[in-house]
C-alpha cells in the first residue's frame, strides 16, 4: 500500500496530538483540522485518501462532514470517532456511508485495525473503478462498512432501489443516493418574464446579479405573482444544459411519508430516500422547492443540513471548479414565513439561514401597464395554440382588465384570457367574453371601496343565505386562480375535494365550461 494521506479532525487539541502521532508512526502523511470548516477547506485545496474525525453525537449537524465528503469526494474513506455510545446515530453514520464507527478515545491497536482496513477498501474501489472494462480484473466485493462501537444491531439494508450510481463527474455516488432516472431531471424551458412595471424589472435586475451565484435564494410572493418563473431565470442565467428540478413541499412530504400505516423507522427512511433521490436529480443544477413553509418537520431538518453545507462549501473558498454535484437550492413561500416561526411551524435556525437572499415577485395589482401586456401575451399564446383568429381586445374589456385586482395574479389573468380566446368567435375579445367576475355591468363583483377591493354583499339577511354569494364568489375566484384545477382549489381553500364538489354543484359550477360564459 502507498504512503497514505490522512485528514484528522479533533476539536481537542491534545486528542489531535495523540492521533497524529499514532497514525504518523504508520507512516502516513497526516493534516490536522480542528473543525469541520477547517478540514473543508483543507480537502478543497488537497484531496486525502480517509478522514478520521472525532465528533459528539448529540451534535445535530455531527454528521456533516461525512455527508460532504460522501458527495463531494467519493473516494475519500470517512473513520468517524464518538466519545459516547448512541445507537441511532451509528446506524445512520453507516448508512450515510462511514467505513466505521469508533470508540473516542480508540485503544491504538483498533485504530490502526480501522484505518488499515478504510484504506485497503478505498483502494480496492478506486482499482475496479479504474480498471478498463473488459480487462477480467474484478474487484473483490467490499466488505461494507461496519460500527466497530459496541453491538449496536444491524446496519439498515440498503433499499432495492438505491444502487451506487455513478455521479456526474464519474465518481460513485455515496451509497445512499438512489440511482438517478435517466429522464428524471427536467430539461429546463427558458424562463417567460413579460412585463415593464418597475417593480418586476428591479426583481429581474437582482436575478440577473443572483443568477451568477450559487446563493440560495428565497422567492416571496402572493400566489400566482411568477415565482416559479423567476426561479427558471436564476436557473437559467447560470447555465440551461443543467438540471431543473422542482417540487412543492407539500408533495415531497406527501411522498416521503405517503403511507400512514409505515413504522417510524420506515417512513424515515422513505422520506431520506425521498430528499436525496431528489437532490440526486438536481445535482450539478437547481432544486426548486415550492412553498417551502409546508415541509415537514424532518424534511426541513434535512433542507437545513443542505443550505449548511452549502455554506461550507462557500466558506472553503471554492469558486466556479467543480460544481458536478452541487445543487443551487431555490425556495419560494406566499406565506409569511416569520409567522410560521412564530406558530412554531417552521424551524426559526432555517428561518435564518434561507431569508438572507431574498426576492419578492410584486402582485399583479401594482403592476400598472403589466396588466396589458400580459393579457396580450397570452392572447397571441392561446390564439396560436387553439388555432383562433382572435386578434385582439375590445377597449370595454381592457378596460375591466384593468379594473380587476387579480387576487390570483398572473395565474388567473392567464386563466381569463385561455377561456376567453376559446370562447370568442369574433376576432376581438369582449367584456362578455370576461365573465361576471370581471364585468361590472353584470354586478357580480358589486361597488368597489376607495383601496379597490369590493364590498361583500352582505345585507340584512338570514347567516347562511348571506354569506352563499361570498363563498361562491371565493370558489369562482379560486377555480380562475388555479385554471379550474379542483384538487389544487381545495387545497388552497383548505377543504377537501368531495366539500368542494358539492360546492360546485350547488352554485352550478360543475359544467365544462364556467356557467357564465355565454
Ligand atoms: N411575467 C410573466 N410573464 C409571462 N408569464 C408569466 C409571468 N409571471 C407568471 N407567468 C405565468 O403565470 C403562471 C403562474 O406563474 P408561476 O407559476 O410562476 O407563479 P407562482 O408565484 O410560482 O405561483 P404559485 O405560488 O401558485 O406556485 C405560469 O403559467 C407562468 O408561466
Amino acid at each position: 500500500m502507498h504512503k497514505s494521506r490522512i485528514l484528522i479532525v479533533c476539536p481537542d487539541a491534545s486528542g489531535l496530538a495523540l492521533l497524529t502521532s499514532m497514525l504518523k508512526s504508520m507512516g502516513h502523511v497526516i493534516d490536522e483540522a480542528p473543525n469541520d470548516r477547517a478540514a473543508v477547506r483543507l480537502l478543497e485545496r488537497d484531496p486525502v485518501d480517509l478522514v478520521l474525525a472525532s465528533v459528539d453525537p448529540g451534535d445535530s449537524d455531527c454528521l456533516e462532514l461525512l455527508t460532504y465528503v460522501r458527495r463531494k469526494h467519493a473516494r475519500t474513506a470517512v473513520v468517524l470517532m464518538f466519545p459516547r455510545v448512541h445507537p441511532e446515530r451509528i446506524k445512520e453514520a453507516v448508512r450515510l456511508g462511514a467505513a466505521a464507527v469508533l470508540k473516542y478515545p480508540a485503544p491504538a491497536a483498533e485504530l490502526r485495525a480501522a484505518v488499515l482496513q478504510a484504506l485497503a477498501e478505498t483502494e480496492r474501489s478506486t482499482a475496479a473503478t479504474n480498471s478498463p472494462p473488459g480487462l477480467g480484473i474484478a474487484a473483490e466485493p467490499a466488505a461494507g462498512p461496519r460500527p466497530l462501537f459496541g453491538d449496536v444491531g444491524p446496519a439498515p439494508s440498503p433499499s432495492p432501489v438505491e444502487p451506487p450510481v455513478a455521479g456526474p463527474g464519474g465518481d460513485a455516488a455515496p451509497a445512499d443516493r438512489p440511482r438517478a432516472t435517466p429522464v428524471a431531471a427536467e430539461t429546463p424551458r427558458e424562463a417567460t418574464l413579460v412585463g415593464t412595471d418597475p417593480s418586476l424589472r428591479q426583481i429581474i435586475g437582482l436575478a440577473n446579479v443572483l443568477a451568477a451565484s450559487s446563493a440560495t435564494v428565497l422567492i416571496q410572493g402572493e400566489p400566482g405573482t411568477g415565482k416559479s418563473e423567476l426561479a427558471r431565470w436564476l436557473h437559467h442565467g447560470t447555465s440551461g444544459e443543467r438540471p431543473f428540478v422542482a417540487i412543492h413541499a407539500a408533495e415531497l412530504s406527501d411522498a416521503a411519508g405517503g403511507d400512514a400505516r409505515a413504522e417510524p423507522a420506515a417512513s424515515q427512511r422513505n422520506l431520506t430516500l425521498e430528499w436525496t433521490s431528489k437532490l440526486t436529480r438536481a445535482a450539478g443544477g437547481t432544486l426548486y422547492i415550492e412553498e417551502v413553509g409546508a415541509l415537514d418537520a424532518q424534511l426541513q431538518i434535512q433542507l437545513l443540513r443542505e443550505v449548511q453545507l452549502q455554506d461550507m462549501e462557500a466558506a472553503s473558498g471554492r469558486s466556479g471548479g467543480d460544481r458536478s454535484a452541487l445543487v443551487r437550492l431555490i425556495l419560494s413561500t406566499s406565506e409569511d414565513l416569520a409567522s410560521l416561526v412564530e406558530q412554531g411551524r417552521f424551524r426559526q435556525d432555517l428561518f435564518h439561514r434561507i431569508s438572507s437572499v431574498c426576492l419578492t415577485a410584486p402582485p399583479l395589482r401594482h403592476r400598472g401597464d403589466d396588466v396589458e401586456l400580459l393579457a396580450e401575451h397570452f392572447r397571441a399564446r392561446f390564439a396560436r395554440q387553439f388555432d383562433r383568429n382572435v386578434v385582439g381586445f375590445t377597449r370595454d374589456a381592457l378596460e375591466v382588465l384593468r379594473r380587476h385586482d387579480w387576487p390570483g395574479n398572473v395565474r388567473e389573468l392567464q386563466g381569463v384570457v385561455q377561456r376567453a380566446v376559446v370562447m370568442c368567435h369574433g376576432p376581438r375579445i369582449t367584456a362578455t367574453h370576461l365573465g361576471p367576475i370581471l364585468n361590472p355591468h353584470r354586478g357580480a363583483r358589486g361597488a368597489r371601496t376607495t383601496q379597490g377591493r369590493p364590498h361583500l354583499p352582505i345585507g340584512i339577511r338570514p347567516l347562511k343565505e348571506a354569506l352563499e354569494e361570498p363563498e361562491k364568489q371565493i370558489i369562482i375566484q379560486a377555480l380562475q386562480a388555479l385554471n379550474w384545477n379542483r384538487q389544487e382549489t381545495a387545497r388552497m381553500l383548505d377543504i377537501n375535494r368531495t366539500t368542494l364538489y358539492k360546492k360546485m354543484k350547488k352554485y352550478r359550477l360543475l359544467v365544462d365550461e364556467p356557467m357564465w360564459v355565454d
